[in-house]
């Protein structure tokens, strides 16, 4: 079986984090690990505290799946501080993964700081140089870019900013638009525009999480990275159409929607 390790934050709510990441890598038929950066106390209206894990115990981790199974994909997500981010990109020198999909998480839906301001230089110079692919949204890519997003160019643009910082592919996620949630693939060379269509619901929260993690799910499938886009783009977009109206902000998407329905699990 094709393995997949996420190395990200905890969201106890469920809905993003680690959480929605071995939830998509089980729903794209890979066996998921995970190393836990950062604790959230979170629910689908607001992270209410954050706690960051030893560095020794997240170096621990790292090293515990490594040594022992064959990793084939990793997604990054919440690093939260610069020690983190050294860490992480110490080890992928060691370790060396063919593939890693990088979600550069900075802020959550309510506003909250997941990743410190301190922390993005470090981000910018150790982590988007390793990466395979990373997904920012609108507002990462700003801030990522310093270019302030309003038209297609400036998203051709953005990409080509963040390619200029090491990345090899950058995914910018449209989900931030007001029009329908196109996100734009810059492979290296070309441009593709995966389109979407807008689903107009609240249930949002993690939404970027289980993209990036069904996208290294299928790269660790051996799918192209275009492939693996798109058929993340038609995984989420069917989990956001049926996401589930649990607690009272931002519900989470549905990563088993077949499952479930056949099962009659899905009640309002
Ligand atoms: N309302 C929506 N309808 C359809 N697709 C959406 C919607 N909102 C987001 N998407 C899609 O979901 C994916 C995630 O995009 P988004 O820009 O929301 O990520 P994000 O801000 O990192 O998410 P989060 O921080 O909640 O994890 C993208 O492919 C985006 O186009
Ligand atoms: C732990 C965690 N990671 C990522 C996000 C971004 O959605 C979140 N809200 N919480």
């Amino acid at each position: 079986m094709k393995t997949a390790l996420t190395i990200a934050g905890s969201d106890s709510g469920g809905g993003a984090g680690i959480q929605a990441d071995l939830k998509a890598f089980a729903a794209q038929g890979v066996f998921g690990m995970s190393v836990i950066t950062a604790i959230t106390a979170q629910n689908t209206k607001e992270v209410r505290s954050v706690q960051n894990i030893d560095l020794s115990i997240i170096q621990d981790q790292i090293e515990a799946v490594f040594d022992d199974i064959r990793v084939d994909a990793v997604k990054i997500g919440m690093l939260s501080s610069s020690e983190t981010v050294d860490i992480v990109a110490n080890s992928f020198k060691k370790y060396d993964p063919s593939f890693i999909v990088l979600d550069p998480v900075m802020v959550s839906k309510g506003g909250h700081h997941l990743l410190q301001e301190e922390a993005i230089t470090a981000l910018k110079e150790q982590m988007i140089p390793l990466a395979t692919v990373i997904t920012p949204n609108i507002p990462e890519a700003e801030v990522l870019t310093g270019i302030r997003i309003q038209s297609d160019q400036d998203q051709i643009d953005v990409c080509r900013a963040i390619q200029a910082l090491g990345a090899k592919s950058v995914l910018l996620k449209g989900g931030h638009h007001s029009g329908d949630p196109n996100d734009l693939f810059f492979d290296g060379t070309d441009f593709h525009w995966i389109y979407g269509e807008r689903i107009h619901t609240k249930n949002t929260h993690g939404t970027g999480c289980t993209l990036s993690s069904a996208i290294a799910a299928n790269l660790a499938k051996g799918v192209s990275l275009k492939d693996s886009i798109e058929i993340s783009k038609s995984y989420i977009t069917t989990a956001i159409k049926h996401s589930l109206n649990l607690g009272h902000g931002h519900g989470p998407t549905n990563h088993f929607y077949e499952l479930y329905e056949k099962a009659n699990l899905v009640k309002a």
